[in-house]
């Protein structure tokens, strides 16, 4: 992947199988409309893409922006922040740490398309988020793993699984608080562990912190298959590491990555997201994710 200057443009990578820079653009609902193309095909080569310094952006211009890319996405849980219309806000004061490997909402069939992120309150030091490939990942398996992942379903849910995070007892209040909020409503859907992206025709591990089974197989079955398939999902290789400031925006194509919020700070974070877009994941064989609870 080599440095490319599109107009005012320049697309510079930041890693080897993931994540560019742009740079040379200010970020907003009257971006030209061959500089936003350039964008939605740098996000479907790099999956994920950093502007620093838009500074300029509030949440409302954040929110106009982001309408470009579609539709907003409102979270099938937790309410939009206050006095705005779509953003999801993350602050760490109130116990919001996506510390853990995730695609957005996958709880649900219908999975956001595109996440806009914005670096609010920024620690000094610490705070990092990484996004993992997993296009990458799927085409890096050895061939029996691929046919395997082609075949298999997974549930994924949004319930929390308390026994697997027993020593995690601390009487966290913060967290507690959003975490009920998060499940207020419960949901389960299949999807496809290996998906064909919209857009791309490329094929996708689809599993993250949600998915809880594999069909067909025990508790214990399904967390031998899936910690095989978590670990070449988050092969450092797959990955890209974003080293936030304040006012930097990162857009990452929800069905082609996974991403984790590295909870490393003790200082205030606050990052604030617009989802935008929705796909119901297709397996190879064209079958579509389905909702199998709501309740
Ligand atoms: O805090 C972050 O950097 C990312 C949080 C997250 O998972 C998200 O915005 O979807
Ligand atoms: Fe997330």
């Amino acid at each position: 992947m080599s440095t490319k200057q599109i107009s005012q443009l320049t697309i510079v990578p930041v890693a080897g199988r993931i994540g560019a820079e742009i740079k040379g653009v200010q970020l907003s609902a009257d971006l030209d409309p061959t500089v936003f193309s350039e964008i939605k095909k740098a996000l479907n080569e790099y999956k994920v893409v950093f502007f620093k310094g838009q500074n300029h952006l509030d949440d409302a211009s954040q929110e106009a922006f982001a309408n470009l890319f579609g539709e907003p996405y409102a979270h099938p849980t937790v309410p939009v922040k206050t006095n705005t219309n779509y953003i999801f806000e993350l602050d760490s004061k109130r116990g919001a740490k996506a510390n853990h490997w995730h695609t957005d909402v996958t709880f649900v069939p219908e999975v956001p398309k595109y996440s806009i992120l914005r670096g609010v309150t920024i620690p000094k030091v610490g705070g990092d988020t990484v996004w993992a490939n997993t296009n990458a990942a799927y085409e890096n398996l050895p061939d029996g793993l691929k046919n395997l992942a082609d075949e298999l379903w997974a549930i994924h849910t949004n319930e929390f699984d308390y026994a697997q995070f027993k020593r995690n007892d601390s009487k966290d209040e913060a967290s507690e608080k959003s975490r009920a909020v998060f499940e207020s409503t419960i949901f389960k859907t299949r999807h496809p562990v290996v998906h064909v992206h919209a857009e791309t025709g490329k094929k996708h591990l689809l599993l993250g912190g949600f998915a809880g089974r594999i069909e067909g197989y025990t508790t214990s079955e399904s967390e031998r298959l899936l910690s095989i398939f978590d670990a070449h999902i988050t092969r450092l290789e797959n990955t890209v590491r974003w080293q936030w400031s304040e006012g930097d925006v990162a857009i990452w194509d929800n069905l082609a990555t996974q991403h984790y919020a590295i909870a490393d700070y003790d200082e205030h974070r606050v990052v604030r997201r617009v989802t935008v877009g929705n796909d119901v994941p297709v397996s190879q064989r064209n079958e579509s994710s389905s909702l199998i609870v709501k309740k």
